[in-house]
């Protein structure tokens, strides 16, 4: 299969999604007024999630903004799908769990027929063989990725997060149909930060994500709504040689 392969996205950019790590409401504030229309999609995870996110993610959906709401759940199946359920009633359009198959079967059980669609977490970005080898798992990252890619498969999950450097693999065991969800994205001569999975936007595109996360170079940007726009253009472009 291709890696180009992916799903059609009605609104083209929807394919970004700026993640809002950000400390206050009030900084949030001003990033989204910053970036006005030219994005249509935000991720809310820990910092913002905690500062009173959840209302603010509220809002972004009230004014038709989608967002994904990043707490890479994990707990015993009976919380898990009440908390998902909880986010399903929020009117989320995304929201991850780690990769662990009875979180992911809890997670799907828990959305029921709401449109929320759960992303499985399957090894974090700023992961290296070392990272792992740390933390005790024997499998390198590939080997890691693709089994966990292989067992959401089985649970039916909606989508992968997964760094621009396992998207290709990802797509060929997960197919056509469902999404591919890459953060780790960093324009070329933007800085990696603490990411070590890293590609440029063409390359995640080249590669078969379908949305794309980036935070830090676009919201630490004095030009947020120019640094995103970057982006997009980095995206039509990879699409359209595609
Ligand atoms: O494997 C993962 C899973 C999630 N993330 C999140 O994406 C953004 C990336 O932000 P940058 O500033 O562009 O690095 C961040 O919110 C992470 O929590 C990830 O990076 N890797």
């Amino acid at each position: 299969m291709s890696p180009a392969a992916r799903l059609a996205v009605a609104d083209p950019r929807d394919r970004l999604i700026v993640a809002l790590d950000l400390p206050s409401l009030r900084a949030a504030e001003d990033v989204v007024s910053k970036l006005g229309d030219t994005v249509s999609f935000y991720k809310i995870g820990y910092e913002l999630g905690f500062a009173g996110g959840l209302g603010f993610a509220r809002e972004l959906i009230g004014e038709g903004k989608k967002v994904f709401i990043d707490f890479k759940l994990h707990d015993i199946g009976n919380t898990v799908a009440r908390g998902v359920a909880s986010v399903a009633g929020m009117g989320a359009s995304f929201l991850t769990v780690h990769a662990y198959p009875q979180t992911m079967r809890a997670a799907m059980e828990g959305k029921g027929a709401s449109p929320l669609r759960i992303l499985a977490v399957t090894v974090l970005t700023s992961y290296d063989e070392a990272d792992l080898a740390e933390a005790g798992y024997a499998a390198g990252v590939d080997e890691t990725v693709r089994r966990r890619v292989e067992q959401a498969r089985e649970t039916g999950i909606d989508g992968i997060v997964c760094a621009p450097t396992d998207a290709a693999m990802v797509r060929g065991v997960l197919g056509p149909k469902r999404a591919i969800v890459t953060p780790g994205v960093r324009p070329a001569g933007s800085a990696a930060g603490d990411q070590k999975r890293i590609a440029t936007p063409a390359a995640a595109i080249r590669a078969g994500a379908d949305h794309l996360v980036v935070g830090r170079p676009i919201i630490a940007s004095p030009d947020p709504a120019a640094a995103a726009r970057a982006v997009q253009a980095e995206i039509a472009a990879a699409l359209a040689a595609a």
